[in-house]
């Protein structure tokens, strides 16, 4: 069996959106071949590094991917020929000093990410090891909440329900993962059905939440729970509520405004305001409570509920080592989420997940709103412990495979495999 690089190929490929992404293949001098595909989001950060897109993301066969996929096929191709593909940093770190930009601009972070995703794939099958045990070895044995959003709004609605971004259910007090999956989908089912008795929208958003037109942030946080209940679980008990507002997206001038409230709230009063929702639902996770720039916020929401949920920066972070650190030192937050492409190679992804591990931060491991059907992250959150993923709802096939993925990953473990369960959520402050 060879390790060594002999090619990378690629191409324009759909995401779950409908719009271009990247697809990578790599091969072996023995013609092993690995495949990876690249997702991307909708409310991204400003410091993430730089997917190569069209502007509006929207053109097939545009100029962004495809040239993205050019520079996979002529430079890249060529510079990584014959590199060790078990040599994961030392692919990773010649991709970074090809490219030779802060944030991945030139070559483009979506190509970067493909390829260093399908190496680390073809290192697992052609030392015969599946993905996760070859990235995590005898530690991966942890299986993460699985916290699936099912009331969409914000942008992945286009702005016709919550502004709150995401409403997800973390089912923490079952058993095992495959449980988890099995209660998250009835209370989903039973959403479904609350929704229908008050004639309102069961159309989906970008992640497969139900997307309806309501009239607060706080009318979704009441169906989840009566639809906890209706499912037959203990709301905070056996299942409990996490939120990412997503904040940067309706945050103007020093002000959150929240439209379908009429409402536009300073850091201190969105604090407030998230104190009192968590008087009154169980909520165990709060991401970018606050917006990406307002740093200032961040260590006054943490002061004030830092003991009460985790609070995750992902605008914030942008799973860069280099934030995620400012975040510790200045303590503004108790997790980083975690998105392969927001920093755009394998390595420095595990570098983020290493650094929070070390400070005893959580890690939210995360899918994007446009997705695709890989389920590398799957094997990603067990074999580095992440203990939590966000993956969309128990439902579209793109988010499904995810959570379809992890339930194979348990079985092959069978009795070693651990469920993380309610401590995996970090509280304090
Ligand atoms: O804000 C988020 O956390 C993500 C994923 O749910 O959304 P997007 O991929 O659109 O940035
Ligand atoms: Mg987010």
């Amino acid at each position: 069996m060879s390790f060594v690089l002999e090619k990378v190929t690629a191409r324009e490929i759909l995401d779950s959106r409908g719009n271009p992404t990247i697809e990578i293949e790599a091969f072996t001098s023995d013609d092993q071949m690995a495949r990876a595909s690249v997702p991307s989001g909708a409310s991204t950060g400003s410091r993430e590094a730089v997917e190569r897109r069209d502007g509006d993301k929207k053109r097939f066969g545009g100029k962004g991917v495809r040239d993205a996929v050019n520079s996979v096929n002529t430079e890249i191709c060529g510079a990584v020929k014959g590199t060790d593909v078990r040599e994961q940093r030392q692919l990773d770190n010649l991709l970074l000093a090809l490219d030779g930009t802060e944030n991945k601009s030139r070559l483009g972070a979506n190509a970067i990410l493909g390829v260093s995703l399908a190496a680390a794939r073809l290192a697992a099958q052609n030392t015969r090891q599946s993905l996760w045990r070859y990235l995590g070895g005898l530690q991966a044995n942890l299986l993460p909440v699985p916290c699936m959003n099912i009331i969409n709004g914000g942008v992945h609605a286009r702005g016709q329900g919550a502004d709150f971004q995401e409403f997800m259910i973390a089912p923490h007090g079952a058993p095992t993962l495959a449980e988890a999956v099995r209660q998250g989908n009835e209370v989903y089912q039973a959403l479904r059905l609350l929704l229908l008795e008050k004639n309102l929208s069961t159309a989906v958003g970008d992640e497969g939440g139900f997307a309806p037109s309501v009239s607060s942030n706080r009318e979704p946080l009441e169906f989840i729970v009566h639809a906890i209940e209706k499912a037959g679980y203990r709301p905070g008990e056996d299942i409990s509520i996490c939120i990412d507002p997503a904040s940067s997206e309706f945050y103007r001038d020093g002000r959150y405004h929240l439209h379908s409230e009429g409402s536009a709230l300073s850091a201190q009063e969105m604090t407030d305001y998230y104190a009192g929702l968590m008087d009154d639902f169980p909520i165990v996770l709060l991401e970018d409570g606050l917006a990406e720039d307002d740093w200032a916020g961040w260590k006054y929401l943490y002061q004030q509920l830092g003991s009460r949920a985790e609070l995750v920066g992902d605008d914030l972070f942008v799973t860069n080592v280099k934030y995620i650190r400012r975040g510790i030192e200045e303590e503004l937050a108790s997790a980083a989420l975690i998105k392969l492409n927001q920093i755009g190679t394998l390595s420095e992804t595990l570098d983020a997940v290493a650094l929070c591990h070390q400070y005893g931060w959580g890690t939210f491991m995360s899918h994007r709103s446009g997705e695709t059907t890989d389920t590398f992250i799957a094997d990603l959150t067990v074999a580095l412990r992440a203990g939590h993923l966000k993956t969309g709802a128990p439902c579209r096939g793109e988010r499904v495979e995810k959570y379809n993925q992890l339930m194979r990953i348990e079985q092959s473990l069978g009795n070693n495999a651990h469920y993380a369960g309610f401590q995996t959520f970090v509280h304090r402050g």
